[in-house]
This record gives structure tokens, C-alpha cells and sequence, in this order.
């Protein structure tokens, strides 16, 4: 189970006033429950945890197995919410050096179709070159740029290198059940293909097979991922009251402290392991908050890497953040400082210690640093990097972030904005049905 502390933001506002956002959280939860407030049409997330039924989870590992059986590496091709769950869960819970192992118990997963880099998709196909390797296509729209080049490209290589028939086995479609390229494409060639629901936006779909797919071929345990996030679903929900509540006090004190000129939230870890989580955390904060002229800015560093590039800049720079520090309880492995006679290095204070002890004196040391600079200082406590706390967690920011949209009076469920450089792309690059936006943007230049 997870845990919320939020002392450490009471030197600079006051429980009194977290407190008393009780009745619009009600109202933004009850909005939630009862599909009456804004984005209505994209709730499908809400109770999505505890509806997956086994039948769905036996499909997703099955369709898993095929492409671990037969693929020594797999090429997720997705942007934005189409990869970062899957891969913020695979990063949180599998060995730092997976890659490297020589004897490994699942295929490597590789990422593309989430950058345009010429010199990256390049040296992806040579690598690809000699490797039995196999593709999950995922596009809810089916037609987003970077996902559908990648796409091209691997589908291609997939099948001169593999055969047609292989290929067909061995690549996997993700995306709306009838629109898009991306369908076309699935049905036509005949791929097994999963079903993202109308009702669920790419930020809040790792639970669907958009995360669950790639997940399980990592060797992740979904069924206990999913477990987690019901959990949450449960301890979250509108009939616990406020105070029990981790979802609604991290709505409502992340919503004072903006109020109160805290206008950038820095997403902390501890852990490098962490890393994508915080990526996928500013995808689902920053494309559901930031709206007209409004919104916290989603930042992240990963720590103590970071406190030597950005520390100084939170310790003293403008007072306008505040931080989120995701602590992890338990460490999967131990380790200890071992003893050295000589001390040449002056270390022998830590000997014997756990390296987690060090780590958590660093932690601990960093937040009292950060609040005495004037940086308030929530902490989410998670028990260990295993797949039910990730799947918790995932679940805890979710709620969260629906509560919090409603609370700052935006629609937290749709992503007008990111359309402008699409269409300032697609004008630039000739694409038909643009000849106006061509012509207009060409005498700007
Ligand atoms: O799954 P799709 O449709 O390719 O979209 C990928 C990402 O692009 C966005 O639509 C933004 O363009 C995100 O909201 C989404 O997660």
C-alpha cells in the first residue's frame, strides 16, 4: 500500500486550508463517478482496474508468449501514451543492466516511433540487422507521424528479414477498434491485434493492453500489476472520506501550494529505476493540466544524480516549486559498504552500512535542505519496485490527476494544443489536404 506525507508543505500553507478543498474534491470525484463533468466521454480508466477480466489477462500473456518464444527483441513503436507506461513499468522493475546479461529470460525491448532521429532509427535497423525480432504497434489514433514512420520502417525489415508469414506472427497492432491507418493495416495483413476503448486516453491506458502487452513480454507479472492498481481503485475511491484519502490530499495540496505561487511541481526519485515513471507522469500531469493559460509545470529529477546538475537551482533558485518525492521503502538486493584498512578514502563511517542507508540519509538530508531553502516537500512512500506498488502507484497518479483537473476548472481529458505543431508539420512537409496551411506558412518563413 502506498502512503502520502504532506508535513513538509505546512511551513508554507496550512492543513486548515488543504482541508478545506473537502467539498469541491467530493464534487470533482462525484463528476468523476457519474460521467457529469468535463471530458465525460473519457472516463473509461476510472474503473478499469477492476473490471480486466482473466479471460482478457490470459489473451495478453498467450499473445506475450508467442512473441517471447519468437523474438529475441521487441520494438514497441509508440508516443506519448503509447509507450511510456509500458516502458516506466519494464524500466521500474527489471535489472539495470538487462540488456547486457548474457543469458536472458525475455526478449530485449527496444523503443521507436517516439522521435523523429534519423541517426536513432538508422542505427535501430542495423541493430535489428542480425536479430530475430518482432514489433508491438501502438497508435490509438492510428495515425500519429513518429509511431507510423517507425512502423514502416520495422514492418519492412520484419518481413524481408523474417518472411511474410513470420512477420505476421510476430508483429502485434494496439489501436482503435475500427478507425486509423494503424487498423487498416492490422486487418488487412492479418495481425493479432488488441482493442484501445474510445474511452480511454492514451495517458491513462497503461492498463490496457497498451501497457499489459509490452509488460508481459518483458516477464512482468500483469495479473499482480493490475492487483495493485486495484487496490488503489479501492483506497481512492469516493467513499473514503478525505482524510484517508491519498488521491484527494495530493489533488488539493498540490492545487494550494499553486495558489500560493508554487507553480512548477518537481516529480523526485531516489531511485534510477524511476526515471520513466517520472516521464510518464509529466506526459499524464502536463497534457491533462496544461490549458487555458493554466496548469502546474510537471518536472522531474532523478536523484542524487541530479542534486549535482540541479540542486543548486532548487536549493536557491526562484521559489516557485515544490517537490514530490517518490520514496521507495525496500530495495530488491543488498549491499553493503565493505570495511577498508587503509580508509585511504575516508569512508570507513559508512562501513557496514546498507547503501539504501546512505541513500535514505540522502533523502532525508535533501528534504529538510529543500524546505529550509523554501521548497514545501510532499513524500509518496511506496513499499518496493514490485509490480503491485507500480501498479498502486500508476493508479494513485491517475485519480489524482482527474481529481486535480477538476479542482483547477479544466478539462483534464482531452489535448487540444499538441494539434498546433502537427499541423504546422504536416503544412511544411506538403501533406495533402494542407495546400492552404502550406501556402500561409510558407510566407511566414
Ligand atoms: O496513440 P496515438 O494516437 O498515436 O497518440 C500518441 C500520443 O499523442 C498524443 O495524442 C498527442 O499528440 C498523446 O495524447 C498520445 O498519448
Amino acid at each position: 500500500m502506498i502512503s502520502l506525507n504532506i508535513e513538509k508543505t505546512f511551513g508554507f500553507i496550512s492543513k486548515e486550508n488543504v482541508f478545506a478543498y473537502e467539498a469541491q474534491v467530493k464534487a470533482a470525484q462525484e463528476a468523476l463517478e457519474n460521467g457529469t463533468g468535463k471530458g465525460n466521454d473519457f472516463l473509461g480508466w476510472l474503473h478499469l482496474p477492476s473490471s480486466i477480466t482473466q479471460e482478457h489477462l490470459a489473451d495478453l500473456k498467450a499473445t506475450a508468449q508467442t512473441l517471447r518464444e519468437n523474438c529475441e527483441v521487441v520494438v514497441v513503436a509508440g508516443i506519448g501514451g503509447s509507450y511510456l507506461g509500458a516502458r516506466a513499468v519494464i524500466e521500474a522493475l527489471s535489472n539495470s543492466f538487462t540488456w547486457l546479461q548474457e543469458k536472458k529470460t525475455a526478449p530485449v525491448i527496444l523503443y521507436a516511433g517516439h522521435n523523429i532521429g534519423e541517426d536513432y532509427l538508422y542505427e535501430l535497423t542495423e541493430y535489428l540487422k542480425d536479430k530475430k525480432f518482432g514489433v508491438i504497434n501502438i497508435s490509438k489514433s492510428g495515425t500519429t507521424t513518429e509511431t507510423a514512420l517507425a512502423f514502416r520502417l520495422l514492418k519492412k525489415q520484419c518481413e524481408n528479414q523474417r518472411g511474410k508469414e513470420v512477420a505476421k506472427k510476430v508483429i502485434v497492432a494496439i489501436t482503435d477498434a475500427k478507425k486509423g491507418a494503424a487498423r487498416v493495416t492490422a486487418d488487412n495483413e492479418g495481425y493479432k491485434s488488441f482493442i484501445i476503448p474510445d474511452n480511454v486516453g492514451g495517458r491513462f491506458s497503461v492498463l490496457t493492453p497498451v501497457g499489459l502487452l509490452p509488460i508481459a513480454v518483458a516477464g512482468f507479472d500483469i495479473e499482480k500489476l493490475v492487483a495493485g492498481a486495484v487496490v488503489m481503485e479501492k483506497a481512492c475511491g469516493k467513499d473514503v472520506s478525505f482524510a484517508e484519502n491519498p488521491a484527494a490530499i495530493y489533488a488539493a495540496t498540490r492545487n494550494e501550494l499553486y495558489k500560493n505561487g508554487k507553480k512548477i511541481e518537481i516529480l523526485v526519485n531516489f531511485n534510477p529505476k524511476l526515471h520513466y515513471v517520472s516521464e510518464w507522469w509529466k506526459q499524464l500531469y502536463g497534457e491533462s493540466e496544461g490549458k487555458e493559460n493554466k496548469g502546474i509545470f510537471p518536472a522531474a529529477v532523478d536523484f542524487s544524480t541530479d542534486l549535482h546538475s540541479m540542486g543548486q537551482w532548487i536549493q536557491e533558485g526562484e521559489r516557485t516549486i515544490y517537490e514530490t518525492v517518490i520514496s521507495v521503502e525496500n530495495t530488491q538486493h543488498k549491499l553493503q559498504v565493505p570495511v577498508d584498512e587503509a580508509n585511504l578514502d575516508g569512508l570507513n563511517f559508512l562501513a557496514g552500512k546498507r547503501v539504501d542507508e546512505v541513500n535514505k540519509m540522502a533523502e532525508l538530508g535533501t528534504q529538510l535542505a529543500h524546505v529550509d531553502g523554501g521548497v514545501p516537500n510532499m513524500r509518496i512512500v511506496i513499499p518496493a519496485l514490485n509490480e503491485e506498488s507500480i501498479g498502486s502507484l500508476l493508479y494513485f497518479f491517475e485519480i489524482a490527476c482527474g481529481i486535480s483537473g477538476y479542482l483547477l476548472g479544466v478539462n483534464p481529458f482531452n489535448q487540444p494544443g499538441v494539434e498546433a505543431y502537427k499541423k504546422n508539420m504536416f503544412a511544411l512537409l506538403n501533406k495533402p489536404g494542407y495546400e492552404e496551411e502550406s501556402k500561409a506558412i510558407q510566407a511566414r518563413l
